[in-house]
């Protein structure tokens, strides 16, 4: 039987997780990127149910009250939370699920699930950082300090994961990230 495997793939905003999982997921359709419950507003061209399920807070809290969630934290001021049958369904299939979350909700995996692998990925700089958020154009600047005032903090716990990451040439950080994901065994 094909083992499943649980991936948490963390880093401040702006760095290029989200970047950097659409290109590992188009070369290997076998990885599954687990969907999250936001109660964070759509931005332009989001889909629900795709990029996130989109929930109010009264329903983020029922899930938490009903223990739907594996995880959930507050950032930047929204609730985010991965569901937890998708992601226990999917493992039990032998899938490797990826989960892209913050740094409190890592920590959470790291108690409930200590097996899963677990990467951290850095900006070459706090200053490319900026650029790359502002670049992107999707926050508004409440938005953009509040994730660079986070930033900081998760940086400074880049140690507690297993692998780090520099994001600066993209080809080769994905190429790394491969690297870290299939190591022959
Ligand atoms: N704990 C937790 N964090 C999540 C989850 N989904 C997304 N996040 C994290 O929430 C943060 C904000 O995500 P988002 O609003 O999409 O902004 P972006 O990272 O700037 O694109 C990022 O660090 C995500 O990795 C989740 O289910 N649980
Ligand atoms: N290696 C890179 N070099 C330059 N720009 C990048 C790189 N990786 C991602 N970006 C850009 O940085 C911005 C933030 O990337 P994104 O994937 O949305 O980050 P995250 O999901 O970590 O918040 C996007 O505009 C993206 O195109």
């Amino acid at each position: 039987m094909k083992t499943g495997k649980l991936i948490v793939f963390t880093g401040p905003s702006g760095v290029g997780k989200g970047t950097l999982l659409r290109k590992l997921l188009m070369q290997h359709p076998e990885l599954v990127l687990s969907i999250s419950v936001t109660t964070r507003s759509p931005r332009p061209g989001e889909i629900n149910g795709i990029d996130y399920y989109f929930v109010n807070v009264e329903k983020f809290q029922q899930m938490v009250a009903d223990e739907e969630l594996l995880e959930w934290a507050e950032f930047a001021g929204n609730y985010y939370g991965t569901p937890r049958l998708q992601v226990e369904d999917l493992i039990s299939q032998g899938k490797w699920v990826i989960l892209e979350i913050e740094l409190e909700g890592a920590r959470q995996i790291r108690r409930t699930f200590p097996q899963a692998l677990r990467l951290f990925i850095l900006p070459p700089s706090l200053w490319e950082l900026e650029q790359r958020i502002r670049r992107r154009g999707t926050e508004t600047e409440e938005a953009i300090t509040k994730r660079l005032r986070r930033a900081q903090e998760e940086i400074n716990a880049a140690n507690e994961f297993d692998i780090q990451i520099v994001n600066d040439d993209l080809d080769k950080a994905l190429e790394n990230l491969e690297a870290a994901l299939f190591v022959p065994c």
